[in-house]
């Protein structure tokens, strides 16, 4: 797709910028969430097991559908992610982790501890980390399902926006596929990969907890510092 942008130079000539985007499916509103898992999601899952990081976010105005289309991912994901781990990768030592957060006001929560306010820290390899972020060892689609409903009640709601059940907050769910070092269940397992969904508040102004426009920036230069930083690199959107 090219957006072409008129723009005026400084001696008020006009001229037109042109930008280029390229997608890899673009799905419209006659398509299913299955649909949708099996276009974005679905092909990004094996990879995360070869030490990829990988990103999927929602953006758009309030009352898109944002958290309609991104709530059946995750546990879609699980689902794929375990039968890897139990069939194909079987007997490799691979550890399935689930942590959820929000970020609400500028404020990090964990959503599956009790709304237990987190610090964002940078530690000695310029690695940013979420500190105190609990994260649970899992290894059935029936935990999962438990975990991400518990973690959708603690969200923050309000009714302030065109749609009553708006979500003022950002809420960040990860997959995070860890492995013991040397098959060595006692020591700590390593990072290999992790898949992050990202339901992000509505675009528009207000969608966060004050109508302030400075605030709303902040909010969202935090969340790209969590996506970029924490997350990891290799992102991509619906
Ligand atoms: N494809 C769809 N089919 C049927 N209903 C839908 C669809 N998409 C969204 N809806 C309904 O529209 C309403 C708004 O959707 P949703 O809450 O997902 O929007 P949102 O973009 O997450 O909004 P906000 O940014 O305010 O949280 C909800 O009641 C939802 O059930």
């Amino acid at each position: 797709m090219t957006v072409h942008e008129t723009k005026l130079k400084v001696d008020l000539t006009e001229y037109v910028e042109k930008h280029e985007f390229v997608f890899d499916a673009v799905l419209n509103e006659e398509v299913s969430n299955d649909e949708v898992y099996h276009e974005t999601v679905e092909p990004i899952v094996p990879i995360i097991f070869q030490r990829v990081k990988a990103t999927c976010f929602a953006y758009g105005q309030t009352g898109s559908g944002k958290t309609y289309t991104m709530k059946p991912l995750p546990l879609k994901a699980s689902r794929d992610i375990l039968r890897l781990m139990h069939h194909t990768y079987r007997s490799q030592g691979f550890q399935l982790f689930v942590s959820f957060f929000e970020i609400y006001g500028g404020k990090l929560f964990d959503l599956l501890s009790d709304r237990k306010k987190l610090c964002m820290r940078e530690d000695g390899k310029q690695q940013v980390c979420i500190v105190g972020l609990q994260e649970y060892k899992v290894s059935d689609v029936e935990t999962i399902k438990d975990l991400i409903e518990k973690g959708n009640a603690s969200r923050s709601t309000g009714t302030t926006g065109a749609n009553e059940e708006s979500s003022r907050s950002h809420a960040i769910l990860q997959l995070a596929i860890k492995k013991s070092v040397d098959g060595n269940e006692s020591k700590p397992p390593r990072l290999v990969g992790k898949l992050s969904f990202i339901d992000l508040a509505g675009s528009e102004r207000g969608a966060d907890t004050t109508d302030n426009d400075k605030q709303t920036r902040y909010v969202y230069s935090l969340i790209f510092v969590v996506i970029f930083a924490t997350i990891g690199h290799t992102s991509w959107a619906i």
